[in-house]
């Protein structure tokens, strides 16, 4: 389990984080949704102990962030950060060659199902078709968890169903998934858990399913409460 407990971040004297607490579950899509600038991705940085935290603590099953958990917990971030000028067979040798994990016949499996070609260079790639690799780059590692920054940012229609469908295969079945997003769209029905960010701390967190069994609401309906208050 991915355990954030009161973690705290300032940006130049100004709290961004403010006491975050939440927990993120293996064999689930917890989703992390704010507004812009709420510190979704500050969270899923300190989480992989890219930026330090100034208070509260981040346990992922019960080890602290670090190098040592790469292995273990795969990161998807916000935009391709492969060097423009390099092949996508060159990308997949680097990952080939930088992690145990990486597992290249699934790689070779979604580089098919996303119609991407292994002689394009990272640069001359879409936005969209830039995204279908990160996220590959992300999917091919035999992690137990996933973290991915809106995986859905710039990205069609077409693109985002392609995406929805890796979400409900195998690929990440028994995974923990931890995305963030600020809107939820045809997500909704994917996620089994909400994290609803706001003025630095947590306002709402809650399982998708029990919500609408109990108060008969959707996650934009919740969203809509505590964005729109
Ligand atoms: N390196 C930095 N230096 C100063 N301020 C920063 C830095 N990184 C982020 N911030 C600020 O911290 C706040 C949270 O940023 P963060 O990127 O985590 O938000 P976010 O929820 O992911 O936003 P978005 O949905 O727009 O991507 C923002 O106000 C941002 O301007």
């Amino acid at each position: 389990m991915i355990e954030v407990t009161d973690i705290r971040k300032r940006y130049r004297r100004r709290d961004v984080l403010s006491g975050v607490t939440f927990a993120a579950d293996k064999g689930q899509i917890t989703c992390l949704i704010g507004l812009n600038g709420a510190g979704k991705s500050t969270i899923l940085k300190a989480i992989m102990g890219l930026t330090p935290i100034a208070g509260g603590s981040i346990r992922i099953d019960g080890q602290a962030p670090g190098p040592k958990l790469y292995e273990k917990v795969a990161f998807v971030p916000d935009r391709l950060t492969m060097p423009s000028g390099m092949k996508l067979i060159e990308a997949h040798r680097f990952m080939a060659d930088f992690y145990a994990g990486w597992n290249g016949e699934r790689a070779g499996e979604l580089m098919r199902f996303f119609g991407l070609s292994y002689s394009d260079r990272i640069g001359s790639l879409s936005k969209g078709t830039a995204a279908k690799f990160n996220l590959l780059l992300g999917l091919s590692q035999d992690s137990d968890y996933i973290l991915m920054d809106e995986p859905f940012a710039g990205i069609d229609l077409f693109s985002r169903e392609a995406i929805t469908e890796v979400f409900t295969s195998e690929l990440i079945e028994g995974r923990g998934v931890l995305f963030t997003t600020h809107e939820i769209g045809e997500m909704e029905h994917l996620i089994d858990r909400a994290v609803l960010l706001q003025g630095g701390k947590v306002e709402r967190a809650f399982d998708c399913d029990e919500m609408r069994g109990a108060e008969g609401k959707s996650v934009i309906d919740v969203m809509r409460e505590v964005y729109r208050a």
